[in-house]
């Protein structure tokens, strides 16, 4: 299932948003004195992150963590973890903890003994926030990888290594379980080339051509989608 919200460009979608996810994160705090949050990495959510930061909560009670990461030392230029640390982990959000998708290994999935008890044990998440890549991918579940059925299963661990082969380097992601296991699901889309692949994702059901669709096609969950064309 899924909600489509659209806006007229980007600040007023970060506006809304900003809120929705202050108020779902102030609700959690209150009743379970801990908000877990999940965030993608990418171009999209950047000035999202900014507006976040510059909010005040009780951040300290807040826990962040990407849905996935390219399997890069954490100062990397294109390192998930280096963006949040950037954009979010700032100002009132400085304050929030972090659990980061990297361990030092051979490769990415010499690292998963590592990383896998770091986000296992966790409770449901109150927020996560997917992206979505051209292809229909989301998270690193990449319609292109060896490792997306595993991803996909529902018997998942929490974190699994991929190695797409359209998209640079080996990738760490939180499992499609895994992620849906949360209160709130967004899909946050901004640019008009991303509305069309939200239609033929839309369009069909099949996963394993679009990754997405395991999401919003899901019968018990809803999707809010918050899309702006520019
Ligand atoms: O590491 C990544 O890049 C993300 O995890 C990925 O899933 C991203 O959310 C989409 O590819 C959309 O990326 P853009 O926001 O850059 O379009």
């Amino acid at each position: 299932m899924h909600l489509l919200h659209q806006f007229s460009d980007s600040s007023a979608l970060n506006h809304d948003f900003a809120s929705k996810l202050v108020a779902i994160l102030t609700t959690a705090i209150a009743e379970r004195d801990a908000a877990y949050l999940v965030v993608s990495g990418g171009r999209t959510p950047q000035a999202l992150f900014q507006t976040l930061a510059s909010t005040p909560l009780s951040w300290e009670k807040v826990t962040i963590l990407l849905a996935d990461d390219r399997y890069l030392p954490v100062d990397s230029e294109q390192s998930n973890e280096r963006l949040v640390k950037a954009t979010l982990l700032q100002h009132y959000a400085a304050k929030a903890k972090f659990i980061s998708l990297y361990a030092e290994a051979e490769h990415a999935f010499a690292a998963i003994p590592e990383i896998l008890p770091r986000v296992a044990g966790l409770p449901t998440f109150d927020a996560v926030i997917l992206g979505m890549g051209e292809d229909g991918h989301t998270a690193s579940l990449f319609p292109c990888s060896a490792q997306l059925t595993a991803g996909l299963s529902d018997t998942a661990p929490a974190v699994l290594a991929t190695e797409p082969t359209s998209a640079p380097f080996q990738r760490i992601s939180l499992s499609k379980t895994r992620l849906l296991d949360s209160r709130h699901i967004f899909l946050h889309l901004v640019g008009e080339n991303k509305f069309p692949v939200l239609q033929q994702a839309l369009a069909n059901t099949d996963p394993v051509q679009m990754p997405i669709r395991a999401f919003l096609h899901h019968p018990s969950v809803a999707v809010d989608v918050m899309y702006s064309p520019k």
